[in-house]
């Protein structure tokens, strides 16, 4: 099946895969992306090519019409962060992200600035996501910090203080998606990394999920880096990852 006979069976006008493009070699980050369109995936610049090869890097993206998410997880007092955000903005991205743990008056000026920056640059504001609880946390490394396990309760807290500071929606893991499903509001976006076809290496992620369980907790985009950059063939990972989902 063609990639977009696959695609027309799902209910998106797009994939809902969103590559995470962490290549320190930017010809082989090129190379691979000169083989996708658009409406097989959206694209994920992170802090290893953001801080290899800057914003020209995302415009090269931009200008190819892919909608890119950068991020760059901005947590820092709200002046900084606002102006981080209004940067981004300017650039065209799609999607940009914050912690959930800087606070409400971050988010909030956060929110602010995407949706005034892009008044200014003339193209629409940025989805603003803030990351709750990173998928690479199991309850050892949870509870080191927060002397609790309960991962949930606290991926839960932050997306509320997210969505009731302005936010978009947030970046969990597809295992809390069922349970913020239920409790946010039915258009606040979940975006989860974490996301691991059957039988591929975990890595360093420990809260994961196959692209199709992710889809049916409720996902709205799946972040996934190494089971397409690092398989024999990007393209066909991707293309059965896409034809995976129900
Ligand atoms: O909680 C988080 C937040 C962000 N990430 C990012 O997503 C990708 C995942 O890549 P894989 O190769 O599929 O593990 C990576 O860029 C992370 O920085 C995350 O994994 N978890």
């Amino acid at each position: 099946m063609s990639q977009s006979s696959n695609l027309s069976s799902l209910s998106y006008a797009k994939s809902p895969v969103v590559i995470a493009l962490d290549f320190d070699d930017i010809d082989r980050a090129k190379s691979l992306v000169n083989q996708l369109s658009p409406e097989q995936c959206r694209l994920k610049v992170g802090k290893e090519m953001f801080t290899l090869f800057g914003p020209d890097w995302v415009r090269y993206l931009v200008e190819r019409d892919f909608d890119v998410f950068l991020d760059l997880k901005f947590h820092d007092i709200p002046n900084t962060v606002a102006k981080a955000v209004s940067a981004a903005a300017k650039l065209g991205v799609w999607m940009t992200n914050v912690h959930a743990c800087g606070g409400q008056d971050m988010i909030q000026a956060a929110k602010e600035a995407a949706h005034s920056s892009q008044s200014q640059a003339g193209v629409s504001p940025p989805i603003l996501t803030a990351v709750t609880v990173l998928t690479s946390m199991d309850e050892r490394q949870f509870s080191a910090i927060y002397q609790s396990n309960d991962i949930a309760a606290k991926v839960l807290e932050l997306a509320l203080l997210a969505q009731n500071s302005g936010a978009d929606g947030v970046v969990c893991s597809a295992k809390e998606a069922v349970m913020l499903r239920e409790r946010v509001n039915k258009n606040f976006c979940l975006v989860t990394p974490g996301i691991r076809p059957a039988g591929s290496a975990l890595d360093d992620q420990k809260r994961v999920m196959t692209p199709n369980q992710a889809i049916q907790a409720g996902v709205d985009y799946l972040v996934i880096g190494r089971p397409i950059t690092n398989a024999p063939s990007p393209v066909e990972a991707l293309a059965q990852i896409n034809a995976s989902l129900t």
